[in-house]
């Protein structure tokens, strides 16, 4: 098993290391466009392994591709992060190009890849990989719910003071300030969550689910690392080892929850086909007026995508 990480900065570094030490990955092949950087990095893990007892490669390249070549899985973490008082939109007309010329490189080389994208704005940057890679939808997804969702199970375990290990949970919608926690399927060792948190405490939880990437932002300046790295891995060891797990993922949708062509976190399987299938959960009124709301959002950023492309080529 090769994976590839392009991008080899907070999110991309972390994603790697956690590739190596959980030995995910026989070899882990880090590229970034900085001169020099992802081989240190790659070095400083590979420098560790001893400490940690692994046997994962680890190598690094500044822009060269061809040492990235037939790779199984990519992950693609490489862009601008946002600064505080900037929302994900605000990438979208630099890490556009960026996510576009890596997915170039990226496919020329392991045209039989599985591509995660990591880079925000997450559900359009996707959608940006696909249109580039010309994969199947199967094979180009985005990390976004593993993340949202632990979030979610962190505060939950926190208030109600239980493991976070006993608290499943799953949401749905774009990777932003829309998306759509589940309280109807999230559980605590089985029992539903409602019948052990009152609603106002419930609440505030969404509500900071919601905004837990621009609660980091600006507590450092810069956005989170830890959970979005171990959150990218784990879609690769679920894909790496056919684990069948199922996760929400970003997906193009097609006819799913009523929805054609748009880029939204759903819950899937996970194998070694990528995603092998898109479950499509029965919501009510109320969840699904939140989806469609999340989903013309993203429609609206997909659309400036559009616009970037049409006037790029005119
Ligand atoms: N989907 C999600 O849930 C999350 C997404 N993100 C996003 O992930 C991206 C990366 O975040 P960080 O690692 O914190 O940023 P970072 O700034 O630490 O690392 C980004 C790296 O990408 C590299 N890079 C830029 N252009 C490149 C190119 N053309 N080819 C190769 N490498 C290139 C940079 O040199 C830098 O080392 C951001 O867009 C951020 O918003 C971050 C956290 C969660
Ligand atoms: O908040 C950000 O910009 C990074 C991100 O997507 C997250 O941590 O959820």
């Amino acid at each position: 098993m090769k994976v590839t990480v392009v991008g080899a900065g907070n999110v991309g570094a972390t994603c790697a290391d956690v590739l190596a030490y959980r030995e995910i990955a026989n070899e882990v092949v880090l590229v970034d466009i900085k001169e020099g950087f992802a081989e240190g990095k790659a070095l400083d893990i590979w420098q560790k392994s001893p400490i940690n007892l692994y046997d994962t490669r680890t190598v690094g390249v500044t822009n060269d591709y061809s040492r990235t070549a037939d790779s199984d899985i990519v992950v693609i973490t490489s862009g601008l992060p946002r600064k505080p008082g900037m929302t994900r939109d605000d990438l979208i007309s630099t890490n556009a190009g960026i996510v576009q010329s890596v997915t170039e490189n990226v496919i020329q080389h392991s045209p039989n890849a599985i591509i995660i994208v990591v880079s925000n704005p997450l559900d359009v940057m996707t959608y940006a990989a696909h249109l580039t890679a010309k994969l199947p939808r199967s094979r180009v997804m985005g990390m976004a719910g593993i993340l949202d969702t632990a979030r979610y199970r962190a505060f939950l375990a926190e208030a109600l003071n239980v493991s976070p290990k006993d608290i499943q949970a799953v949401l749905l919608g774009g990777h932003g300030d829309t998306m759509v926690p589940l309280p109807r399927y999230t559980t605590v060792g089985g029992i539903p969550v409602t019948e052990l948190i009152d609603e106002e405490t419930l609440n505030a939880i969404i509500e900071r689910t919601k905004n837990g990437g621009g609660e980091l932002v600006k507590l450092m300046g810069t956005s989170a690392w830890y959970a979005p790295g171990s959150a990218a891995a784990q879609m690769v060891e679920a894909i790496a080892r056919d684990q069948k797990r199922i996760f929400p993922v970003c997906i193009k949708l097609e006819g799913e929850y009523g929805i054609n062509g748009t880029y939204l976190g759903v819950p899937v399987v996970l194998g070694k086909n990528g995603v092998e299938k898109v479950i499509e959960l029965q919501l009510n009124e109320d969840e699904t007026e939140l989806l469609r709301n999340s989903e013309k959002h993203v429609r609206e950023v997909m659309e400036v995508l559009d616009s970037m492309t049409a006037s790029k080529s005119n």
